[in-house]
């Protein structure tokens, strides 16, 4: 009894249901509830009914139906915005997201924000039409768990608790942009009832749906774990738990969609696309990325080596990270969306990708670091901080990556080189998840002008593919340089690592230490050019373990820290 009452606190305390709409229509959750249960009922019922029957046309119904969606999405869209604005308004402090869903008397625009929220809440009872409309037209085909999913599930419980227990503050974002899309969505629908097929526009109502999701969960993450600035707490988690369902459905739709056919039509005329590797796959060579990178990270940061930090970062390339990056690869105009000349197709996905999605999963991976690290709270300031540096370091590594991987690499290595190329890439992340913001404008600066060196100086190389080698070793040069003040702390420990590497017998290991810190300390010590560092790295054999050369380089650190 206790722990029920202590999670009703948690989820919808202290006020419980909000006193000042709890007589308004609709909001008994009995009623809410048998209203979706009759709606669930009601599809096999009138599919059994229809069995057997003509279609029906619907055209003029189902125009007065969207005309009337069309009409109130544009109107709750300007409504919302409208009294949000009144109510929290500039002067008043508006910020995207954590504003207050205020208790006490309401305000006239507090009151005026309830009631089109209650209506955006009501409209989704009235949307139930639609599955009616595909019923008696015997669209079977967009009855799916997708549609009957959503419009079952947010009319009752998701926007019935919204009202109930918080009809303001952060809902006017959802209700806003959700209305915004459906003025969309309902146009094309209208269009499509009077006969007139969008096609163009089709997928891009798909992605703007997906978007939203995808800003809904920011939203939820944001004002529940990272700022913790919002109660009631249940309609968040409610949002969270829905958009995540509702990403991955609607990514699955998009797939079959829009992606299947160019696909197949392509057979024997075009590479298998690489993307194809399994969602488990991913998951591993991501969970192996994020660890492999963050022990490099950490130890290029000088800090003690954390291993549950760097286990903490492999469960999320595992569980985050990596299915998310082979949902991406789904709809990447890669992957056959849209039919491109080859160079043009992966400069395209790469902006793409830079554009949208490293943004998001680069602040995604620096939450999970400050997570790791148990300062949650610090992801903001770190990704306000820290995602201008990361959108240059992704622009520089990731399109000369990929160009480079399709151009040069054979395609069986090609997995396996961008999984390379993806360690250094998590190191990069787990070395900025540390590093003050300066550096890394620094570092980002340094990796241009490497990279630049690297293409106008194109020296041959033992891969035989010497854009790859010299951006391999910018990025390094990067990692290197951004971790330059926390070597010069400990710069003489690592001179004096490299001098006892150099004394012990020389071994591969051994050796292999030794070039690696050299490689690891900062460039202007060395005046070393990338292609000279590229020479060191290359000429360490790969046959010792990074583990071992980490515990090496550890044993051997403490000696000269006793000694200072
Ligand atoms: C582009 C989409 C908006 C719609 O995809 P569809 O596959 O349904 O599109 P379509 O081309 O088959 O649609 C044309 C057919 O729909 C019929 N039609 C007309 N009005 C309709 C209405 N109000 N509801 C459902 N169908 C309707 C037309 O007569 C036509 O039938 P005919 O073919 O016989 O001429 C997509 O992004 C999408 O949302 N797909 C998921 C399916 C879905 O249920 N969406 C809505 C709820 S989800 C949602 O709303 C998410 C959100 O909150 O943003």
């Amino acid at each position: 009894m206790a722990a029920a009452k202590a999670l009703a606190d948690y989820l919808v305390g202290p006020g419980y249901f909000d006193e000042r709409v709890s007589a308004w229509p609709l909001l008994d959750w009995r009623v809410a509830a048998a209203m979706s249960g009759f709606y669930l009922l009601s599809i096999p019922v009138g599919q059994q009914l229809m069995r057997g029957r003509q279609p029906f046309k619907l055209r003029r119904f189902a125009a007065v139906h969207n005309a009337i969606l069309f009409s109130l999405s544009l109107y709750m869209t300007i409504e919302v915005a409208r009294q949000a604005y009144r109510n929290f308004g500039w002067q008043h402090g508006l910020r995207l997201w954590c504003n207050q869903n205020e208790r006490g008397p309401f305000s006239d625009s507090g009151y005026k924000l309830a009631r089109v929220l209650w209506v955006h809440y009501a409209s989704k009872a009235y949307e139930f039409v639609d599955t009616w409309i595909m019923i008696l037209k015997k669209n079977n085909r967009q009855i799916s768990v997708l549609h009957v999913y959503h419009h079952a599930s947010t009319f009752f419980p998701v926007w019935w608790a919204v009202i109930s227990f918080g009809p303001g503050g952060e809902a006017w974002f959802c209700a806003f942009l959700n209305s915004l899309i459906h003025v969309f969505m309902y146009g094309y629908y209208l269009a499509a009832s009077l006969g007139l097929r969008a096609a163009a526009v089709k997928p891009l109502i798909t992605q703007a749906q997906m978007g939203q999701f995808l800003l809904f969960i920011s939203q939820s993450v944001y004002i529940l774990f990272v700022r913790a600035c919002y109660r009631p707490r249940l309609s968040p988690l409610l949002l969270l738990v829905q958009c995540v369902i509702f990403f991955a459905l609607f990514a699955e739709f998009y797939r079959r969609t829009y992606l299947r056919k160019p696909a197949r039509q392509a057979v024997g005329k075009r590479e298998k696309p690489e993307d194809a590797t399994s969602l488990l796959q991913k998951a591993l060579s991501s969970a192996a990325g994020f660890s492999v990178g963050d022990v490099l990270g950490q130890r290029i940061t000088g800090d003690t080596w954390n291993p549950l930090r760097s286990l903490e970062l492999g469960a999320f390339g595992f569980l985050i990270d990596g299915p998310l990056r082979h949902m991406l690869s789904q709809i990447s105009p890669e992957n056959g969306a849209v039919e491109m000349a080859g160079k043009v197709k992966h400069s395209v996905s790469s902006a793409l990708d830079g554009k949208a999605w490293v943004p998001m999963l680069a602040c995604v991976a620096i939450a999970a670091l400050k997570a790791a690290d148990g300062d949650p709270a610090a992801l903001v300031h770190s990704c306000e901080d820290k995602v201008v540096s990361l959108l240059l370091s992704n622009y520089l590594l990731w399109p000369v990556t990929n160009h480079i991987m399709s151009k040069f690499v054979p395609k069986q290595h090609r997995a396996g080189a961008t999984h390379v190329v993806t360690m250094v890439w998590s190191a990069w992340l787990s070395t900025m998840g540390h590093a003050p913001t300066d550096l890394l404008d620094q570092a980002g600066t340094d990796m241009a002008e490497a990279v630049s060196n690297a293409v106008s100086d194109p020296a041959s190389s033992p891969f035989g593919a010497p854009a790859f080698a010299h951006a391999a070793a910018a990025a390094g040069a990067a990692v290197s340089s951004a971790a330059a003040p926390a070597l010069e702390r400990a710069g003489e420990a690592v001179q004096g690592m490299a001098a006892l590497a150099e004394r012990l017998p020389s071994s591969l290991l051994e050796k292999a230490l030794s070039k690696s810190l050299d490689v690891l300390s900062p460039l202007h010590a060395h005046e070393r050019s990338p292609s000279q560092l590229l020479d060191d790295l290359l000429s360490v054999k790969p046959s010792g373990a990074l583990d071992s050369l980490l515990e090496r380089s550890g044993t051997l650190r403490l000696p000269m820290v006793l000694e200072g």
